[in-house]
């Protein structure tokens, strides 16, 4: 049984549904980890790095990687920020998906820290980082859930979005007009999150690790993915569990993800997403697996369009969610 079996029959699922064409673009590998006479890269995202490495002219400490900042897709996410907890805005598909993707990170972390799914808080004791956590859409359930939260975003106008309506109980309009609060009006469940702009590698080069790390919807949008893995690793302890959800680059995905989604329904604006950008569950395991974390198990979110809901599937030939533990 080969990787991708192991990984897809942790939920029984059909191998048959695994794509075939596993074709690896040489940009998702750092240069370390390409052959000495390969040609130099040349994607758009490594162009936006080298000149942001050359502007930045930062020191880094010896822990630090590359920087995974995509200024491009940063500048997308800032431009509609106000939005995050408009329901029917743009961010629509990840309220919509954000109960069954909850189920996957409930079930897996449980398993894997032994804790008790049937709990209401069953995170108690749990140090989560929500990397890329845009106005705190995954995060604040994980703090109702028990856990100790840390939400990171470059995106600085995002961490304050995700602050307030941690803070205080804000509905999309409130979170508008907002200028006078109340302690009534705190929320002391999430009011703890410790949101901050920053990125997954400066806080590897700050040393603070977490018993679980979640990236979600992120990696698609980062400047160079095997990298920020070795950084979403780096900030897993030993033994603890790394999750990633992206979307698969399928021809499905191209006609779902950016046609449909973005010019038919519009529920995201045109250029959201770059097909090219995705990577295959074969990719994403490849490169977890070469920052240390071992994929242990899958699932695809199907949309319902009668229903209007998403559904864990075995069909990750679209958006996918994986969960992998950090090798000791
Ligand atoms: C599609 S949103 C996903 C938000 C959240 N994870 C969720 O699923 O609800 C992607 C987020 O990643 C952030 N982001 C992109 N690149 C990043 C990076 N290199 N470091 C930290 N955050 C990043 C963006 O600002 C944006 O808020
Ligand atoms: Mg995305």
């Amino acid at each position: 049984m080969n990787q991708m079996q192991r990984i897809l029959s942790a939920r029984r699922l059909s191998h048959s549904i695994i794509p075939q064409s596993c074709f690896l673009h040489r940009r998702w590998f750092s240069t370390s980890e390409t052959d000495a006479s390969s040609p130099p890269l040349s994607s758009p995202h490594q162009k936006i790095q080298t000149l942001e490495d050359k502007a930045s002219n930062k020191s880094r400490s010896t822990a630090s990687t590359t920087s995974s900042l995509n200024e491009q897709e940063l500048a997308k996410f800032s431009a509609i920020a106000d939005t995050w907890w408009h329901a029917e805005g743009p961010f629509k598909p990840l309220h919509l998906m954000n109960p069954t993707r909850l189920a996957f990170i409930r079930s897996t972390l449980c398993r894997h820290f032994s804790k008790d799914p049937s709990s209401a808080r069953p995170f108690e004791g749990l140090r989560l980082i929500d990397v890329g956590c845009g106005g705190g859409l995954l995060s604040e359930p994980l703090a109702r859930m028990g856990a100790t939260v840390t939400g990171i975003d470059a995106v600085d106008k995002n961490v304050k979005i995700a602050r307030l309506h941690a803070c205080f109980y804000l509905d999309f309009y409130s979170l508008l007009y907002v200028n006078e609060m109340s302690l009534q009006d705190m929320d002391p469940m999430t009011a703890t999150i410790e949101y901050q702009c920053t990125t997954a590698e400066k806080l590897v080069d700050d040393g603070r690790t977490f018993d679980a790390v979640l990236a979600l919807e992120v990696i698609e949008h980062v400047a160079n993915p095997a990298e920020f893995c070795k950084s979403l690793s780096a900030l897993t302890i030993p033994n603890g569990a790394t999750v990633v959800s992206t979307i698969n680059r399928s021809m499905r995905a191209y006609a779902s993800a950016i046609i449909a989604a973005e010019y038919i329904l519009q529920w995201l604006p045109k250029g959201t997403h770059e097909w090219s950008s995705f990577l295959t569950p074969e990719e994403l395991t490849m490169i977890l697996q070469r920052a240390s974390v071992d994929v242990k198990e899958m699932a695809g979110f199907v949309y319902n369009p009668i229903t209007g809901r998403w559904l864990l599937s075995d069909d990750i030939s679209v958006n996918f969610i994986a969960y992998g533990t950090k090798k000791e």
